[in-house]
C-alpha cells in the first residue's frame, strides 16, 4: 500500500475521561507521562483532575495536573502538567462504577465532542464508558460512535466504526445489535454506503491512496454456493459488483474463517466484516494492546482505545497503556493528514 505522511497538528486533542471506576483515567495518566518517549501530541482532558492524580498514584506515577480555562492554554501548559479543563470531578473508586461516575462520564464525553465540534481541539479521544451503566443514567445512543455522529449532525448510520492495529484494520458493517438481527440487517445499499465511507477515510486520514477493501462473507465457506445460506448471493456479492462498478478496489465475498491468515491481510487495507465479533475477534487476538477504534465518515476524528473499561483491574496497575497510547498518536496522525 502507498501511505502519505501527516503535517504538523493544528491544535491540542480533547480526551474524554471515560468511566472513573474503569481503567481509562489511569491510562490517560500513564500515557502522559510517557509523551516524550512516546512522541505524543499535545491533549488535555475534560474533567476529573482528582480522579486523574488519584488514578496516576496507583501506577506510581505523580501527575502534575494544570487546571485551564480553555484549550488554548494545552498547548503551552503540556510538557509540565498534563492540562485538565476543570469542569467537573468526583471520587476515585476503582472498579466500582456509580451513578455519579457514570455521570461525570457522559459530562466528559458531551464537553470533549462539542469543544471538538466548535474547532477547539484537532481531535476528540474518548476513554472507555460501560454502555449499560451509561444507559441508567439516560445516555440514549448504542455506543459513543453513534453519540458523536449525532453531535456532528451526521445520521448515526453513515458513522463507521472501525477497528485498526498495526496488523489489521476490520470494520464491522452491523455493531451493537444481537447476532440473530444481523442477517435482518444486512443490505446491498447498508454495504455499499459504509464501504464508500471506509474508502475514502482511508485515502483522506490514513493515507492510503488506493485502498483495497476485503468483503467477509456471512456464512461458514461464504455460503458454499448457497448449501449454507444465500445472503452472499442475494446481497453481498452485488454489493461487491456495485462498489468495483464504481471504481473501488473492492472483493469478496471471502470464506470468513481464512480471511485473516498473515498471507491474506497482506491483500488487503481493511476487512469489512458482516457483524461485530467477526470484525472484533480477529483485530484483539492480533492487536489487543495497540487496537484503536477509529471513527470514519464524521468532519471531526474521533478515536478510542479498542478495550473496554476493564472494572476488574482498575486501579491493580495491570492495565497496558498501548491502546490509549495508539488511539492518541492515531488521533493526532488522522488531524495532521486532514490539515
Ligand atoms: N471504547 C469503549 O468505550 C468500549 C467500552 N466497552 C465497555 O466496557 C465494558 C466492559 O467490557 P468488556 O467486554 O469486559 O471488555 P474490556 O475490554 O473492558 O475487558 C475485557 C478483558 O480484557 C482485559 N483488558 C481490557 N483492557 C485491558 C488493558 N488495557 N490491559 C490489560 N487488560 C485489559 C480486562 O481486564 C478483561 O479481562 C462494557 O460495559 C462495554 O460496554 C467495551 C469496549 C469498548
Ligand atoms: N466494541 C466496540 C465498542 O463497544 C466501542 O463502541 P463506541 O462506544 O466507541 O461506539
Amino acid at each position: 500500500m502507498s501511505v502519505a505522511s501527516p503535517g504538523p497538528l493544528s491544535g491540542p486533542l480533547a480526551i474524554s475521561l471515560g468511566d472513573p471506576a474503569g481503567i481509562g483515567p489511569e491510562l490517560i495518566a500513564e500515557a502522559w507521562s510517557r509523551r516524550d518517549s512516546e512522541r505524543l501530541p499535545p491533549f488535555a482532558v475534560i474533567g476529573g483532575a482528582e480522579i486523574l492524580r488519584a488514578a496516576a498514584r496507583s501506577r506510581g506515577i505523580e501527575l502534575p495536573v494544570k487546571a485551564i480555562a480553555s484549550l488554548d492554554a494545552a498547548g503551552d501548559a503540556f510538557a509540565a502538567a498534563l492540562p485538565v479543563l476543570d469542569l467537573q470531578d468526583g471520587a476515585w473508586s476503582p472498579g466500582a462504577p456509580s451513578r455519579e461516575g457514570a455521570e461525570l462520564a457522559m459530562g466528559s464525553l458531551a464537553e470533549a465532542t462539542r469543544r471538538t465540534v466548535r474547532g477547539e481541539a484537532a481531535a476528540l479521544v474518548t476513554g472507555p464508558v460501560a454502555k449499560a451503566r451509561l444507559a441508567e443514567v439516560g445516555f440514549d445512543h448504542p455506543g459513543q460512535t453513534e453519540y458523536v455522529a449525532t453531535a456532528c449532525g451526521i445520521a448515526s448510520g453513515d458513522a463507521v466504526m472501525m477497528l485498526a492495529g498495526p496488523r489489521l484494520r476490520a470494520v464491522p458493517l452491523t455493531v451493537h445489535v444481537a447476532l440473530a438481527q444481523v442477517p435482518t440487517l444486512l443490505t446491498r445499499d447498508l454495504i455499499v454506503r459504509r464501504a464508500r465511507i471506509v474508502a475514502t477515510a482511508l485515502q483522506s486520514d490514513f493515507g492510503v491512496s488506493r485502498p483495497r477493501l476485503a468483503i467477509a462473507g456471512l456464512n461458514p465457506h461464504a455460503g458454499e454456493d448457497g448449501r449454507f445460506g444465500d445472503e452472499e448471493q442475494r446481497i453481498i456479492a452485488p454489493a461487491v459488483a456495485l462498489l468495483r462498478e464504481e471504481g473501488i478496489d473492492a472483493a469478496g465475498p471471502f470464506p470468513p474463517d481464512a480471511m485473516f491468515t498473515a498471507r491474506a491481510r497482506e491483500q488487503y487495507d481493511a476487512a469489512l466484516c458482516m457483524f461485530h465479533d467477526q470484525a472484533l475477534i480477529p483485530l484483539k487476538t492480533l492487536d489487543f494492546d495497540e487496537g484503536v477504534n477509529v471513527t470514519l465518515g464524521l468532519p471531526l476524528v474521533r478515536t478510542s482505545p479498542d478495550h473496554g473499561t476493564a472494572f476488574d483491574i482498575a486501579g491493580k496497575g495491570l492495565a497496558d497503556p498501548g491502546a490509549m497510547i495508539a488511539a492518541i498518536r492515531m488521533a493526532g496522525d488522522c488531524a495532521a493528514r486532514r490539515g
